[in-house]
């Protein structure tokens, strides 16, 4: 189904063995001193998004052997084969089609000989029936009220991806409150029902499984509230809509299943904001900016599968990554995004990329002996400059970084936009540059420190730079642009684990969790003295028991 290629044991790993050892004792600013047509060489522009990967460690022959790397892993095949409709999520037993939900050119897309795409087409116009009429206020409440508030009830994959999407496109916003419960923890549905009015208030009940723990936990304690606050059973039909695959269960809740958005078991969770679990993004910034997200990530989706190596966004973002992850030994990747609006696009990709990567055993059954998916962190510019960069400039540890920024804000107050591009634009050129120890003395000097003073401050203030760093700069951030940076994402990581050689699009790891959780659940209900763990778990269960 897919090559399973030891990407150590390729040609091109060899090579670029080799030839890190040149890289790695060249600095960023020799390379640029060498080379002043380095921004043109290394940088690429898909419509309204220029990435500047220039500031990498890098030569044309580390790119030139990244891609050989990649054809040699067979990402091309694997590319085809995913876009098709295979079943490349093999442990599963699952194709990987989330390029469908948004195929906007509507090409048949077939799963075992059938076109998926006039059910794609057809939950949509069920999504923009359904959000237009709760827009407009033709879809009533209970008391005949309109709806004012949105609660969509989701963890992980059926929570990030609307959070961080709606909160990137607040600038579009509808007249709808929207509010977002996901952790089990009670006090996160306690403080969003105090908030708002059951005659008033729509909840979105988003699962894929509509098995998981937390969110049946949240909705079964929304449901007790609406029907506690006047509301009746046949209430629910007003206020409640599901989202998901499972329909069985959907009903079994009490939800009409004429108000459930399907999705299938192709859309991973944490790939599914353009199914249905969309249905908030729909509600929060109207249809037609979701479909306008959706043209975009369709739009990269076809940059992706037909644009040569040496030029796809997402094929060089997902080698250099490669590149650190692998002969840097770096451990991890900050994606630091200068725009207030994006402040949980990292935690999104947090996600999407660590449970898609975080993987060590390969396509082979085999464990692994190198490095898969990096650590992902973040936080939005400058409030990471005030708090983690000092690790980023002087620290010990290597952190390649994603540097985002539009160049248009939509909030264009005084100079506000200015000052934080200046940040965004000075940062990259730091991390480059450093500052030496001759800058420094220089500097100390003009300061009219003493000799004494310089010896012994200069050391301190050295910045040794050559920290690689990409910049994305769009236009601005629009549901269009957002779209496409969403699934140059998906697909870096997609090339990654294809070139790691492991399943992407499982998630054995965090089903453990559940099973334990599941084992003790039982234990915690009763008064008992628990014995049967380690010391460690007993102690900490007793422990609670008696303070509870
Ligand atoms: O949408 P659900 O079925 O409720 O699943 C919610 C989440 O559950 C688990 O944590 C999975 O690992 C995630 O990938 C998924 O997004």
């Amino acid at each position: 189904m897919l090559p399973a290629i030891d990407f150590t044991q390729t040609n091109a790993f060899k090579y670029l063995a080799d030839h890190y050892i040149n890289i790695a004792g060249t600095g960023l600013k020799e390379l640029f001193a060498a080379d002043n047509q380095r921004f043109d060489k290394f940088s690429l522009r898909f419509e309204d998004i220029l990435l500047d990967y220039s500031k990498n460690r890098i030569d044309g022959q580390t790119v030139a052997l990244l891609v050989q790397l990649a054809k040699e892993c067979g990402v091309k095949e694997a590319t085809e084969a995913m876009f098709a409709g295979k079943k490349i999520n093999v442990t599963e037993n699952r194709e990987v089609l989330h390029t469908a939900l948004r195929n906007r050119s509507n090409t048949p897309v077939l799963v075992e000989g059938k076109d998926v795409m006039p059910g794609v087409n057809a939950v949509l116009a069920h999504m923009k029936e359904f959000s237009e009429a709760v827009i407009s206020g033709t879809w009533k409440g209970y008391t005949g009220k309109a709806i004012t508030d949105i609660v969509n009830i989701g963890i992980g994959g059926s929570d990030l991806g609307p959070v961080m999407v709606t909160e990137a496109l607040k600038a579009y916003k509808t007249h709808l409150t929207l509010h977002f419960v996901s952790n089990v923890d009670g006090t996160h549905i306690a403080e969003t029902l105090k908030k708002v009015d059951p005659e008033t208030t729509l909840f979105l009940i988003a699962s894929k499984t509509f098995t998981t723990q937390e969110t049946m936990a949240n909705a079964n304690s929304a449901r007790d509230w609406f029907l506690a606050n006047g509301a009746s059973q046949a209430d629910i039909a007003k206020h409640f809509a599901a989202l998901s695959t499972n329909a069985t269960a959907v009903e079994n809740f009490g939800i009409d299943t004429k108000n459930m958005f399907e999705f299938w078991d192709w859309v991973g969770g944490r790939y599914s904001l353009c199914s249905a679990i969309g249905l908030s993004i729909a509600l929060g910034i109207g249809f037609d900016n979701f479909e306008a997200l959706l043209d975009g990530a369709h739009a990269m989706d076809l940059h992706f599968r037909d644009t040569p190596f040496e030029e796809n966004i997402p094929v060089i973002l997902a080698l250099l990554g490669i590149w650190y992850n692998n002969f840097f030994e770096a451990e991890s990747h900050a994606i630091l995004p200068y725009d207030q609006y994006l402040h949980r696009f990292a935690a999104y990709f947090q996600q999407g990329d660590m449970e898609s990567n975080g993987k060590y055993v390969d396509r082979n059954g085999n464990v692994v002996d190198y490095q898969t998916g990096p650590l992902i962190w973040g936080e939005p510019g400058t409030n990471g400059q005030h708090a983690f960069y000092q690790l980023i400039h002087q620290g010990t540890k290597l952190v390649p970084c994603d540097f985002i920024a539009p160049a248009q804000s939509h909030n264009p107050i005084g100079e506000h936009h200015t000052l934080l591009l200046s940040n965004f634009f000075a940062q990259t050129e730091a991390l480059m540059n450093g500052k030496t120890y001759d800058e420094v003395v220089a500097e100390l000097k003009a300061a009219g420190k003493s000799d004494a003073e310089i010896e012994t401050l200069a050391p301190f203030k050295v910045f040794d730079g050559n920290r690689p760093t990409n910049s994305i700069l769009v236009k601005k951030v629009t549901p269009r642009t957002l779209g496409a940076l969403i699934a140059m994402y998906e697909h870096k990581i997609f090339v990654q684990g294809i070139v790691w050689n492991i399943y992407s699009f499982d998630q054995w790891g965090v089903e453990l969790g559940k099973q334990l959780a599941g084992k003790i659940l039982p234990e915690l209900r009763t008064a008992d003295e628990i014995e049967s763990h380690d010391s460690s778990t007993n102690g900490l269960i007793n422990q609670y028991k008696s303070w509870r």
